[in-house]
């Protein structure tokens, strides 16, 4: 039984999350170039649940103040958010013709963050690449780790002086797994057998490239850092056999240790075993070489320790056979490469999206993995929370139940004393879930897509998150008097 007086420390930092196609809005606004997303949406718009886009989502590019305001009234010590790329360049192709008013968006949102204290941590790309560069291939290019460091170099140009927390990339599988090497992401593009493969080196390389053009030329005067984010869900073995504990083991591999290893391991290159089974698979499918591209050397030791934090998103957990539960998936693909079956239990508490349940301790028991992995690295939870249907209203008891249970396992980690510095709820507001359109909610706050206001309502949720910043102990007994939202003195 946990004590219930365990604090987290003063300067840990608790904030909320979002990103820009997910809440922004005006797609076509004051210059903004076309992305990914613009295109899917209004192309194939079948292929969102409810045939929604974010052509306005939660309108923040108009209501960024309101927003603001509502980290004020959480509380909050710092603010995730991402850039949008085309936003800033219409042309990524050209570099250095901006389109001032996206920078002018940007200036004016972190600008007002700071104004109150409010920590901006911000992801250059959160999934919507320009359309321009996905006509030319897009991650699969060799000439993408360029385009994205000349990116890089004018976001560090522009918001350095301002932003010290700085997250090249988020979630990497699922830009390259999802988008590339299947289709549940933009662009959809299902190459199953390279996709993935080929994504994640251009992704690592373009990553690594910005990381020292930052350490190179930005960080002796902007004294910043500079991460990635990377999904890190938990997978364990679903019986104590040796084969279930290799199945978990490749999976972990297959899911993050693709983009972690490379960055963090001290050998450096892809995850070893993963590797040896895509290349033997490779040859007997008649590949001339592996699937799974090499790195040079000198590649390998560019992306090798490129990074100065850890950011881990977090939401789940399943365990993994080496002989049951398994699906039919494409041959060649990732999932049939690893050929593991996964299983999460009906005991765990289910929210809105299928991949999404509350299994007991997940975040102890990945972030005590990664800690032991990698030792000493520094590490941000940068995305965790729930999903509610867009019926569910204010009153969000079962997001509450698993925020209290996730911070619970996050007090846990720090007490094991792995070095977790902050923590952003996914998400401050409402917003647009991807192929799930508008079915899916993960706000604190609800926004009303109906009014044109966007109207933003704490849910009670919000509430709670607030009392545990304030008193920085979870108390599973408060209950806010009702749903007044107020803004405490000194934020
Ligand atoms: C269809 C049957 C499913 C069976 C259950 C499977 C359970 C698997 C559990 C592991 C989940 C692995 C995949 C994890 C994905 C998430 O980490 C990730 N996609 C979250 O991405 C972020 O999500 C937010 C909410 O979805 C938000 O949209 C944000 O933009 C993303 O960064």
């Amino acid at each position: 039984k946990r004590r219930q007086d365990r604090r987290f420390p003063d300067d840990f930092l608790f904030g909320t999350a979002t990103a820009a196609y997910q809440i922004e809005g005006a797609y076509n606004a004051d210059g903004k170039g076309e992305n990914i997303w613009d295109r899917m949406t209004h192309t194939r718009p079948h292929v969102i649940k409810d045939m929604s886009n974010g052509d306005i989502a939660a309108n923040s590019y108009y209501n960024y103040k309101r927003d603001v305001e509502m980290m004020r009234e959480l509380g909050v010590d710092a603010y995730r958010f991402s850039f949008s790329w085309s936003r800033i360049l219409p042309n990524p192709l050209a570099p250095y013709k901006v389109n001032q008013a996206g920078v002018d968006f940007y200036n004016n949102y972190i600008n007002e963050m700071v104004k109150y204290n409010i920590t901006p941590m911000a992801t250059l790309y959160h999934w919507d690449l320009p359309q321009k560069l996905q006509d030319l291939g897009g991650f699969l290019n060799p000439l993408f780790p360029e385009w994205f460091e000349d990116y890089a170099r004018v976001v560090f140009e522009n918001f350095g002086d301002r932003v010290k927390l700085f997250l090249t990339f988020n979630e990497p599988r699922e830009v390259c797994f999802e988008g590339y090497g299947w289709s549940t992401k933009a662009p959809i593009l299902n190459v199953t057998d390279v996709g993935t493969y080929l994504c994640a080196k251009h992704l690592l390389l373009g990553h690594a490239k910005a990381y020292y053009a930052y350490v190179n030329d930005f960080k002796s005067t902007q004294q910043g850092q500079c991460g990635i984010t990377i999904s890190s869900a938990w997978f364990g073995p679903l019986t104590d056999s040796e084969e279930d504990h290799f199945a978990a083991e490749i999976k972990r591999q297959a899911e993050w240790g693709l983009y972690a290893e490379p960055i963090f391991s001290e050998e450096g290159g892809f995850p070893k075993e993963l590797s040896h089974i895509v290349a033997e698979k490779s040859l007997e499918m008649g590949y001339k070489q592996s699937r799974m591209p090499e790195f040079t050397d000198e590649e390998r030791k560019l992306v090798q320790g490129s990074s100065d934090f850890f950011g881990v998103n977090h939401y789940s957990a399943a365990l993994v056979s080496a002989t049951e539960h398994k699906t039919f998936n494409p041959v060649p693909s990732l999932l049939a490469d690893i050929d593991v079956g996964i299983y999460t239990s009906p005991e765990w508490l289910s929210s809105a999206s299928t991949w999404l349940q509350l299994a007991p301790d997940s975040i102890y028991n990945a972030l005590n993995f990664l800690h032991n992995k990698y030792p000493n690295t520094i590490f941000y939870i940068t995305e965790n929370g729930w999903s509610t249907t867009s019926d569910a209203g204010l009153i969000d008891e079962d997001r509450i139940t698993y925020y209290r249970s996730a911070l619970n396992s996050l007090l846990d980690t720090l007490e094991a004393g792995v070095n977790v510095k902050g923590y952003m709820a996914w998400s401050l507001m409402d917003n647009f879930e991807w192929m799930e359109g508008y079915t899916e909610l993960f706000g604190l706050y609800e926004v009303d897509f109906q009014s044109e206001a966007r109207t933003r309502t704490p849910r009670k949720s919000a509430f709670i998150y607030k009392e545990i910043i304030k008193s920085r102990v979870i108390d599973p007994n408060y209950e806010p008097e009702n749903l007044t939202m107020w803004i405490d003195e000194g934020h």
